[in-house]
């Protein structure tokens, strides 16, 4: 049998860091070697499993990814869900010990996505704002879906999230318009259209709207409009719990530990690349 992939997980206190915790019980392709959590917490040095509600893996959570990374070949892959500047320092940690690193942290500006690409020249890198099979199913088909349909069909895109959810719209929508635009033929930035408050007048022909709910304990939740002439094509996706996330951003490290440096997608471990012809 092959040797299990020795993962990093960072801001292991978060939503989605215990998700992962939990998600690696009873895996034995997969083992933690180092929780990270934030410098100054009151949760430092407790154990990585009990903090995630599971049985006590003896790995105690530490505030410095780097210094787990200096240490010879502990760690083979790093799974990041954090907020963007920690996810960025991380990502410099990672390109300066050639460690591959799965990023499911969204909210990146495009200067940042940057920083993100060059780091990939020299490690492995994946970045995917939904780990979902559904979702990257969806973005597979959704640029042929779009162009089968023709121009004349509005697009707007739902989104449905928590209440403590940071940004907006959700990664996993804009990935959606990007995927609908390059049906299009067209850069999501010259025809998205994110706020219909402070503008007048009727829908802008070709524009792919965008709209925002947060509330409670949703997961997530993603529809696509497809609006012709008399009829209506609406494709959701839901997730029901963050263990789906989780389980993708675990399949996801096993994959992106025997790759060569270069940005990944959670498509291009799903072997949905290329896609449907266009
Ligand atoms: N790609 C995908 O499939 C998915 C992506 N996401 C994305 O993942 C991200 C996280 O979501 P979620 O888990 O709900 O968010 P949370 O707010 O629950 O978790 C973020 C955690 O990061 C911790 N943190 C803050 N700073 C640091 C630091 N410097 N080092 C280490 N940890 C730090 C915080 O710790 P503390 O508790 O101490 O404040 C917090 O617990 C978001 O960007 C979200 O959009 C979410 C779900 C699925
Ligand atoms: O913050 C979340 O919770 C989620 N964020 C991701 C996004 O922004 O698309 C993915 C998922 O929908 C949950």
């Amino acid at each position: 049998m092959n040797p299990p992939t020795r993962v990093a997980i960072t801001a292991v206190s978060g939503r989605m860091g215990r998700a992962l915790i939990q998600a690696l019980e009873g895996r034995d392709d997969l083992q933690l070697s180092a929780a990270i959590g934030r410098a100054g917490a009151e949760y430092l040095k407790q154990d990585a499993g009990r903090l995630a509600g599971v049985m006590p893996l003896g790995v105690p959570v530490i505030a410095d990814l780097r210094a787990v990374l200096a240490q010879d070949k502990t760690v083979d892959v790093v799974i990041e869900f954090g907020p963007v500047a920690a996810a960025l320092d991380h990502v410099l940690a990672c390109q300066q010990t050639k460690t591959p690193i799965v990023i499911g942290t969204t909210g990146f500006s495009s200067e940042q996505q940057n920083v993100l690409k060059t780091a990939s020249r020299d490690i492995p890198l994946l970045l995917a704002p939904n780990m979902s099979v559904g979702i990257n199913v969806l973005l597979a088909y959704l640029p042929a879906i779009t162009k089968a349909l023709g121009e004349s069909y509005d697009v707007e895109i739902v989104e449905a999230h928590h209440r403590h959810k940071v940004d907006a719209p959700s990664g996993t929508a804009l990935a959606l318009g990007r995927a609908v635009a390059k049906g299009r033929g067209v850069d999501l930035k010259d025809v998205e259209c994110l706020d219909r408050n402070t503008i007048r007048g009727p829908r802008q022909e070709g524009s792919i709207g965008f709209a925002t709910l947060r509330a409670a304990d949703v997961v997530g939740e993603h529809t696509v409009w497809l609006a012709g002439a008399g009829e209506r094509l609406e494709l959701t996706h839901r997730a029901a719990s963050r263990l789906n996330f989780a389980e993708g951003a675990l399949r996801a490290a096993r994959w992106l530990a025997a790759q060569s440096p270069g940005f990944y997608d959670m498509q291009d471990v799903l072997g949905l690349k290329p896609g449907p012809v266009l």
